[in-house]
């Protein structure tokens, strides 16, 4: 008598390692979307201002079991305090834009010398290694509205020597799994999976306020459409049941917009990092980036308060 044979498994069963990428950008740029579209598969058109989240997503990139925790940051923060300890808080970075939006892409600069200034140190593995961090040109798909051409991600990868995605979530589901796929690839070699990389994982009070979701179990089982409000569906109570003007006040709640200058809010980070060496990027981009990466934007947003 024959038995079966056994499955052959190709996932590795060795214990996976946790992941956590934090997502930044400025407001609207596609942060929600870029994440959840990995995550889920899907490209969710159209929601209200969402909330800060943390996303726990289980997934298989090179036949390798990877825990993710991926923080959907707020496009605009209340201070740079609250940015800083997000930044502290992950291991590897998207910092997007959307090709759209030239303010956003001014942004980019800004957020990576903070990311770098707070997460260079020599105790990192491989000495002088930068943390991870892709730069994600998003809304290719939008020609007619493009402002940033693909030749300005480009050179700016360049001049901040880190990859460059220009991609479309709406489009492309690859696009985005190649994104957070080459920050796991950096990651693993810099060697943050290998034994004895473990860094003891202190969470701050804000970190424990933002919620948590495990998104590879509640959203690929549930098989309804997925809209904001579904997702608001599994935000543990309270905070599911709060209705938004209650969110407005709470910590995590995702930017929104107001009638106060963004430059007011948003650029008094870069001031905190002014030792760090900046390339000159104003002769390699081949046009300046007005204010070293300070906002431009014509429209007014700030976080509201109560
Ligand atoms: N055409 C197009 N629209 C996109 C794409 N990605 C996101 N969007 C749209 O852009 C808008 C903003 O997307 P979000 O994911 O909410 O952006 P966000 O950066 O999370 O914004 P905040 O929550 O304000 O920080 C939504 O209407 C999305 O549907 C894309 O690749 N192409």
């Amino acid at each position: 008598m024959s038995f079966p044979r056994p499955l052959r498994r190709s996932v590795s069963l060795s214990p996976a390692r946790t992941l956590r990428l934090v997502v930044l950008g400025q407001s609207a740029v596609g942060k929600t979307a870029l994440t959840v579209r990995f995550i889920t598969r899907r490209f969710i058109g159209d929601y209200d201002p969402t909330l800060e989240m943390i996303y726990r997503h289980v997934a298989v990139i090179d036949g390798e079991m990877v825990h993710f925790e991926i923080l959907d940051t707020a496009g605009q923060e209340e201070d740079s305090l609250q940015i800083e300890e997000k930044i502290k808080w992950g291991d590897g970075f998207a910092v997007v834009y959307s090709v759209t939006d030239r303010c956003s892409f001014d942004e980019v600069m800004r957020l990576c010398f903070l990311i770098n200034h707070l997460h260079a140190s020599p105790k990192r593995s491989g000495g002088a290694e930068q943390p991870p961090v892709v730069i994600v040109g998003n809304k290719k798909d939008l020609q007619f509205d493009r402002m940033v051409s693909t030749e300005d991600g480009e050179n700016l990868s360049k001049a901040l020597k880190l990859p460059f995605y220009e991609i479309s979530t709406r489009d492309s589901y690859e696009e985005p799994v190649a994104v957070f796929s080459s920050l796991y690839q950096e990651l693993l070699r810099q060697g943050h999976f290998s034994p004895g990389s473990f860094k003891r994982r202190t969470v701050s009070k804000l970190m424990e306020k933002i919620p948590k979701m495990q998104a590879s179990s509640t959203l690929n089982s549930v098989g309804r459409s997925l809209s904001f409000n579904s997702f608001r569906d599994y935000i543990p109570e309270p905070l599911g049941l709060l209705s938004s003007s209650e969110t407005v006040n709470k910590p995590w709640k995702k930017g929104s917009r107001c009638s106060i200058p963004a430059e007011s809010t948003t650029c008094s980070l870069l001031s905190k990092v002014p030792s760090h060496p900046r390339p000159d990027i104003s002769t390699s981009l081949g046009q300046p980036i007005p204010g070293g990466g300070k906002s431009t934007r014509p429209d007014f947003r700030c976080t509201l308060s109560p």
